[in-house]
Order: structure tokens, then sequence, then C-alpha cells
């Protein structure tokens, strides 16, 4: 397991201490700069409620880099979880327990970490109780979207080249074959034309086909698999059946992170809006009890994180005898080694129908090649390959820079890009959960309203982070990989990566946070040569990809061997193509849809050679 993970069990969250309330999430956040830690808004300098089995919730490292093992002791530095600092006393209590503790600071570190873990082995399972504010039944705000961007109808007609669809969808949505709820909400999101992978990927799913979809960063991916699933489910009059306690669902949907899991639950309720099709969610880092309450409610799409998810089916609140459709967004992310166990653990569980008796569908912006031949374990054989565009590839909307600095000046430049690009909305992506807590607290001292994202921060400050941040009341978010899939906020212009990722899909993800739907967008990478030169020919490869210049130092920083390995290997897990060959890769017909690879020419290839 990564530290990504949604994870739900009781021995694997972490022992991240802050100093922060969980009691709700209106407190402002702000940042202490004299003791140089995130601060909740109301607990300061007093007794804080333990944060009910903090240690044991899952997903606290959700998107975080692997190299944050250190800051899982980073006890001392910030304070500690359900510790509020009382002069020069750690005081903490458990209102499970009613235990009160009050330990001179020198001890805390030697008593609170050994208390810590006896809690942990002795309170078991998870018992979160962050109730996250319900969404909005405001009708303006469920349908408000951001308008798609000059490029939009350049993308309409982008070449699938590696699948051609005969029986593609219809020019509008308008024309298409939708129920007509289902087409008011369409038109009411503001979708005219559908995009490519839309156009394409909506009549495959609709004829029935498993599928594996690849197409850039922003490319409506999203609605590819709700709309036929919706419009599927619409059609056959599918209800949800509320006062029952085990629940049904016709289809479940699976994301790597909590953010964007929200996210997907909350374009399938727009979606579904009016209609008898209810979208329920479930996550990490919120009450149990009140997800299991919305799912007794009734439930058709069921989006969740994986380890929530499990714990919802193995708590006999979510059956899986109905399942017709299995999703897994950011699936080479939701099949790579963190989540693979939880995916195989989900396909294996007691009345989940075989890959043969349900339609799997797997996106991704995407598909390392490793990843292709373990999600055929999870697709039936014939599952159509779809690839808009270049695989892999990064979105052509976003403008990429690269400026060579060395460790010790990122600061520096970072602050003189944020001064000179003004109220821009920013992300600013870095390696470690410390890493941000760091940045953000300088970028606030520097007086650029500024919050964070990582997996060390209480659900509901993840969530008011992202809120300040779509808001614009903090134009800034720094984050770790948390952030750097899926997130669709609006108006994001700038991303930059003050540490580049040590893996290219990652870097593809991360700056595709801007330049979306048609919209122009500009990432800016610190690449610093003595850490980032095994990196230098994926670099090179993705901005030639996407026509883009590329600087000669980083050329000459691919090929001349010079990085830490002495060499750098080719990429060997850049997807290019659909990876199967023969009848399965290369030719399908049916009733309602053929598709025929490409000529998969050298060119396509995304080796450097
Ligand atoms: N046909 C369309 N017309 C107008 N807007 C659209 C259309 N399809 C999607 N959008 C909008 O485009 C934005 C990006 O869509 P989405 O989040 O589904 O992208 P994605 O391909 O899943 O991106 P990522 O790879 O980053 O997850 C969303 O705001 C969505 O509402």
């Amino acid at each position: 397991m990564d530290e990504w993970e949604e994870q739900e069990t009781a021995t694997s969250g972490t022992c991240a201490l802050t100093s922060h309330t969980s009691n709700g999430g209106s407190q402002g956040d702000f940042w202490s700069s004299d003791r140089g830690e995130f601060q909740g808004g109301e607990c300061r300098k007093t007794m804080e409620p333990l944060q009910e089995a903090s240690c044991a919730e899952d997903g606290a490292n959700d998107g975080d880099s692997q190299n944050n093992t250190a800051e899982r002791s980073s006890f001392s530095r910030r304070g500690g979880r359900g510790g509020g600092v009382c002069g020069g006393d750690i005081c903490c209590w458990s209102s499970q327990w009613n235990v009160k503790l009050h330990v001179h600071r020198s001890a805390a570190c030697q008593l609170y970490l050994p208390l810590c873990a006896a809690f942990l082995f002795l309170t078991a399972g998870p018992r979160v109780t962050y109730v996250p504010p319900p969404p909005s039944e405001d009708e303006e705000s469920i349908f408000s979207h951001y308008e798609s961007g000059v490029n939009f109808d350049n993308n309409i007609d982008l070449p699938s080249m590696l699948v051609y669809i005969s029986s593609a969808f219809s020019q509008t949505f308008d024309e298409a074959a939708l129920c007509e709820s289902l087409k008011r909400n369409v038109s009411k999101s503001g979708y005219v034309k559908p995009t490519p992978v839309q156009k394409h990927g909506i009549p495959i799913i609709s004829a029935g086909r498993d599928l594996m979809a690849c197409a850039q960063t922003g490319s409506g991916k999203t609605a590819a698999f709700l709309l036929p699933i919706l419009q599927q489910l619409m059609a056959d009059g599918a209800a949800a059946s509320c006062f029952s306690e085990t629940q049904e669902p016709e289809a479940i949907i699976v994301a790597p992170t909590r953010e964007l899991i929200n996210q997907i639950y909350l374009e399938a309720r727009k979606f579904a809006y009016g209609t008898c099709v209810r979208p329920v969610v479930v996550y990490g880092g919120v009450s149990t009890g009140h997800q299991m309450r919305d799912l007794s409610r009734g439930c058709n799409v069921l989006c969740g994180t994986p380890g929530r998810l499990l714990d919802m089916i193995g708590r006999g609140k979510v059956g899986l005898t109905k399942v017709r459709y299995l999703v897994l967004d950011e699936a080479d992310r939701m099949l790579d080694m963190g989540f693979e166990p939880d995916m195989r653990r989900l396909v294996g569980s007691p009345g989940m129908p075989s890959k043969e008796n349900r339609q799997t569908l797997m996106f991704s912006a995407t598909f390392p090649e490793d990843i292709q031949r373990l999600a055929a374990d999870f697709l039936k054989t014939d599952y159509l390959f779809l690839a808009v565009g270049i695989v892999g590839g990064a979105c052509s909307d976003v403008e990429q820079t690269f400026v060579q600095v060395t460790k010790f000046a990122k600061r520096e430049q970072l602050l003189d890009l944020l001064k000179s690009t003004g109220s821009e909305r920013t992300m600013v992506f870095v390696e470690t959960k410390r890493q941000a807590d760091f940045i953000a607290v300088i970028l606030c001292q520097e007086k650029f309203p500024t919050t964070s994202i990582h997996g060390d921060r209480e659900q509901w400050q993840r969530e008011q982070a992202l809120g300040d941040f779509r808001s614009g009341k903090c134009p800034i978010l720094v984050a770790t990989s948390v952030g750097a899939r899926g997130l669709d906020i609006p108006d994001v212009q700038l991303v930059v990566n003050f540490d580049l990722p040590n893996n290219i899909d990652e870097y593809v993800h991360r700056i595709g946070r801007t330049g979306r739907c048609g919209n122009t967008g500009r990432a800016v990478s610190f690449y610093d040569p003595e850490a980032n030169s095994e990196l230098a020919r994926s670099l090179v490869t993705i901005l030639s990809k996407a026509q883009q210049e590329v600087p000669s130092w980083l050329e000459t920083a691919a090929f001349s061997g010079h990085g830490p390995s002495g060499f750098n290997p080719p990429r060997k897990h850049f997807a290019s193509t659909d990876l199967r060959k023969g009848p399965q890769g290369g030719f399908f017909q049916d009733s309602s849809v053929t598709s025929q690879l490409a000529a998969q020419t050298a060119a396509d290839d995304e080796e450097w050679e």
C-alpha cells in the first residue's frame, strides 16, 4: 500500500499529529507564522477534543508522496492531533474515554506517541465524526459551470489515433438519443457538443462494451461514462429503494481521492437531477454513520474511494448483486500497486457479478503499459481501447515552461513568478506534506493568500482549502499529489511544479489542472538537475508530442547521461497504444460499434529512441 490509499483500517492510519480542531468545517484556517503551523480556527490555546480515532482514519495519506515517511513522526514539529497547546503543556482529552491528559511539553514527545499508539490499539475501527455540509440544493449552483474555451471546437475533430469508431455519437447533445430529463440536465450544464471522448465513448458504452479509454486531461471523460450509464438507468426506470438496510446499486464508480470522488458524485447528481436515479458518495475522513444514513435513503450509482467502499460492503450496507457497471476513473492509478489489492477485493467481493456479467469501464489520461496488462484481468477479453489523441500525452492547451534551478533557489524563483502573475489562480505542487506546509507559510508571510491540501490535513480542512481556492478567497493552493488527478477547478491559469514529480504520468496529470475544456493554461516547472535528470527524457518526449518548444539544456540533459544513474533509461511504461496484439487489439465489429486500430506506426511509439 502506498500513501495514496484511502485506507480504512485502524492499523494503517498515520499518527500525523496536528493541532487543528475538526469539529465542523467553518472555522477559518490561518497560518501562524511565529509557530510555523497551520491552525484550525477556533482551537488555539484551549484543550481540544481528541480527534476521535484520528489515527485510525482512512486516507490520511492519499495522494501524497511516498517520500513522506519521515513526516509520519513529525509530532514534535506540529503538536499533536487532538492535542492543544496550553502554555508549556500539551493537553488532550477523549470524549469517548473521558480521559484528560496534561503533559509537559518536554515530556510530550516521549509520552504522546505511545499514548496515541495505545488509543490506536484499544479503539477498534474508524470513528470519524466530520459530517460535510450538504451540497447545495439550489438549482443554479447545481448547474453552475465554467465556459468552455476558445480551443473547445479545435478538439472536436481531434483524431482518435488508435481507434476509429464508425457509429459515433450525434454532433450535438440536442440530437442525441437521450431521455428528455437527461438532455435537459446536460443542456443546463452548458454542454452543447460532445467532446471527442464523449462522441466515441458514449456509443461504445451504450452498446454494452467494456472500455479502456484514454483522453487528455480536461477532455470530459467524466460525462463520457456518466451519461450512458445514467441514460440506461433512466431508460430502465431504475429507482432507488429507500428503507432498505442493504442498498444494491446498479453502478459503482471508484476514484483515488476523496475530493475527486466527491466531484464525480456532484456531476452524477447534476445529470440525474429531477429523476428517480439516486447517486450517493462514500469516502474516508467523514462520519461513517452519516454516510450509512445517506445510503439507506436509496442508491443507484455509488461513488466511492476504495477503502470506504469496501468498508460499506463489509458492513452489509452495500450489496453487489445488481451491479451492471463498474467504473474505474483514473484507472491507471486504481490499478497500480497502491490500490490494486483493493480493486481485486472489490471485484472478488461476494455478489459482485463476474467480468462477463458486468460492464467494466476504465478512464484516464495516462495508461502505462504494465497497467494496461493488469487491467485486462478486470475487463472482458474483447474490450475496446479508445485513445483520443496521444495516450499519456499532455494537454495541448497547456503551455509548458521549464526553469533550470537549484534546490535552494526555488523559493526565490517561486516568489518572483507569483509576483509577476498577479492574482492568477495558481496551483503549486510540491513533493511532500511537510514541504506543502512550509511553502504555504512562506507564501502567506509574503502576503499571498494561500491555502494547502495534503494527506495530513483533516478532511474538513481539505474541503475548506479547496472551497477557498475555488471561490478565489485563496487564489494559491499548495498541493501534494493528492491534488494532481481529476480535480476540475475553474480558472486555474497556472500550475507550478515547485518540485517535479518522479513520474511522468504524474506530471501530465498535474499540469492538466489548467487548460481544461478548451481553455488555455500555463505550467511552469522548476527543474533541478541534481534531482530531476531521470525525468529529462520523458519530459522531452512529452514536450515534443505536445508540439512545444524543448529547451536546449533539457535536451542536453536528456541525452547526456549525466543524471545520478549515469543514464536516462527510455521510458518503460509510457504507453502509446493498445497493448493487445491480434484480433482483440486490432479490429472489432458488432452491430452497433465498429472500431479499428489505426496503423500503429513507429511514430506512435512513445519510447524516445
Ligand atoms: N461536452 C462538453 N461541453 C462543455 N463542457 C464540457 C463538456 N464535457 C465536459 N465539460 C466540462 O469540461 C470540464 C472537464 O471535464 P472532466 O473533469 O470530465 O475532464 P476529464 O477528462 O475527466 O479530466 P481529468 O483527466 O483531469 O480527470 C468540466 O468542467 C466539464 O463539466
